[in-house]
């Protein structure tokens, strides 16, 4: 039980705030978003239950991160980072979703109440870290969570600015501090030293070829990448896009978001043909590669790109290092990869896939099942995870010839490049421009292992996209009644034909996706598909 005086100054602090007349939330596939303005409380209620999530943990160090990612300037969101690193564990979502909903004069009793259900023994310690992007509102919500965290008697570290994955970073390290799992030193100084450092030891006996511009999204990648480069040597990036002056700019006409939506380079994009080029996202969780070819057509390389690439390197280093046989290699992918690199994965390089729901959280519970399993949703959001196993081995296999050796010292290397709490685009980028070097790939290169299938995403609102409930990792819907079949009867007459629907989780919105043999067959069957998705909507009515 929450002592009286707890729940006092639960009282008391709540009352500076106000609910948003009839506004229900809910803790979704990234946490809490919407307009800024409407957030005050619901970031309340969760720094209650970040403390409360660190006491039931023995006082396990929690994360709470304020970013509303790739969304407009004006929005914001929180979302919690349990002990690992990894997105906050599904049961607790639905805890953060009934105190954000509490009213605010008996928020205290709910609290209350909460803490009984869960059992969490009021006694132990809590902790917690927390971090912003660079969003004019952030100063104010991390100023309710500091209210919520100070009522609650939580000790806590303000991490100020920094990407989503530096916290998710932070939390990991400290949480496995002086023990044999020590992840890191938990500081931003800390992540770009073991980013820094570990990109050498990968480098060794490889150079980056030419240079690579990265747009950050005017968002907080953009000074974190600049800090990171003063520990960075042999790789040459210009750093475009990274105006956090000016609050309107974020995500604006540039980032991930943009590029992979539109299909095109950032209208400011200066990069000349086959001038190797990348982007984040605004709050540096997701990256997305491309480039302009001899013909000047836009050319992207997307997260089933650096999915593809990744286990290839890995797999061949697996071989050379002789651990192949040692270690299961798997790739965890969505609905909305590409059939085409889902091909590759499975004819050439030969290795097992799973298929599970959109949002990040899936994918890295299912990469969990491999020994390295490699995530990434097509929109640049991934990381590759090593299980117990591959870290022993790797450290443990006695290498028989310097190419072993080489091998092995690599492989070591690249589990600490990578960021295993969570995808993370300047980790990731690292990791890309280092295979890259060691293929002597340019960009070009890259893109010629398969041919992308055309593909259409096409977004249908609906009255109550709560009808459309899918299955089979969302490749098909069992409601609407009868809208499956419609849709597969559509797909066979195209070539190569695939299309799903599917409700979105962080839009009020229905999906769709299509993919066909040649251009104007995706988008045909696309409109057709959205078409009966818009229909079905209306039946239902
Ligand atoms: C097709 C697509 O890109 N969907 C995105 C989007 O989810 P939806 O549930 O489709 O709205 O936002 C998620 C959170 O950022 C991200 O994980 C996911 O990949
Ligand atoms: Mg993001």
């Amino acid at each position: 039980m929450a002592s009286p005086a707890v729940k006092k100054a639960i009282s008391e602090a709540a009352l500076q705030y106000q609910k948003p007349e009839g506004k229900v939330f809910e803790y979704g596939t990234a946490g809490f978003r919407m307009k800024a303005d409407l957030l005050n409380t619901v970031v309340f209620a969760v720094g209650l239950l970040a403390g409360l999530r660190s006491k039931k943990l023995s006082g396990q160090w929690i994360g709470v991160m304020v970013t509303a990612s790739h969304n407009p300037a004006e929005d914001n969101g929180v979302k919690l980072v349990d002990p690992m690193g990894e997105m906050l564990e599904a049961e607790w979502e639905a805890y953060a979703t009934k105190l954000a909903n509490a009213p605010l004069e008996s928020i205290a009793d709910v609290y209350d109440e909460l803490a009984k259900e869960i059992d969490v023994k009021m006694t132990n310690p809590a902790r917690v870290v927390f971090a912003r992007d660079t969003r004019a509102s952030g100063s104010r919500l991390v100023g309710v969570l500091n209210a919520a965290l100070t009522a609650t008697e939580v000790e806590f570290i303000d991490f100020k600015y920094m990407t989503t994955p530096q916290l998710h970073y932070v939390v990991r390290c400290k949480n496995t501090l002086g023990t044999q799992y020590e992840y890191g030193e938990p500081s931003e100084k800390g992540y770009y030293e073991k980013l820094a450092q570990s990109f050498q030891k990968v480098m060794r006996g490889v150079k980056v070829q030419g240079n690579l511009t990265v747009d950050c999204a005017n968002g907080v990648g953009g000074p974190k990448l600049r800090e990171l480069m003063k520990f960075l040597s042999g790789i040459d990036i210009k750093v475009v896009n990274d105006d956090v002056i000016n609050p309107d700019s974020l995500n604006f006409d540039c980032g991930a978001d943009y590029v992979k939506t539109k299909q095109r380079a950032p209208p400011s994009s200066k990069a000349g043909a086959l001038d190797r080029c990348a982007s984040l996202d605004g709050d540096a969780d997701r990256l997305v590669y491309y480039f302009q070819d001899e013909s000047n057509v836009f050319r992207l390389l997307d997260g089933d790109r650096i999915a593809t690439l990744a286990a290839s390197f890995i797999g061949d280093l697996a071989r050379n290092a002789g651990i192949a046989q040692k270690l299961k290699i798997g790739v965890v992918q969505t609905a909305y990869a590409n059939g085409a690199s889902t091909d590759y994965i499975e004819k050439v390089l030969k290795l097992p896939i799973i298929c599970t729901n959109t949002g990040v959280k899936h994918l890295h519970h299912a990469a969990l099942r491999f020994d390295v399993g490699v995530y990434f949703e097509a929109n640049g959001h991934g990381t590759v995870t090593f299980s117990e196993n591959a870290m022993k081995t790797i450290k443990n296999t006695e290498p028989q010839s310097p190419a072993q050796q080489h091998a092995l010292e690599c492989l070591q290397a690249l589990t600490d490049l990578i960021n295993q709490a969570v995808g993370d685009a300047l980790s990731d980028m690292l990791l890309v421009e280092a295979i890259l070097a060691h293929k002597g790939w340019s960009p070009k290169e890259w893109l010629g292992t398969y041919t992308d299938l055309p593909s259409r995403l096409v977004r249908v609102e609906v009255k109550d996209r709560s009808i459309f409930k899918a299955y089979d990792a969302e490749r098909k819907l069992e409601s609407p009644a009868g809208l499956q079949a419609q849709i597969e009867s559509l797909m066979s007459r195209y070539n190569k034909g695939r299309s799903f629907a599917r409700a979105s989780g962080t839009e009020d919105a229905v999906r769709v996706y299509a993919e066909a043999a040649s251009r104007s067959e995706a988008d045909d069957l696309a409109t057709r598909v959205a078409n009966a998705v818009s229909e079905a909507g209306v039946d239902a009515q």
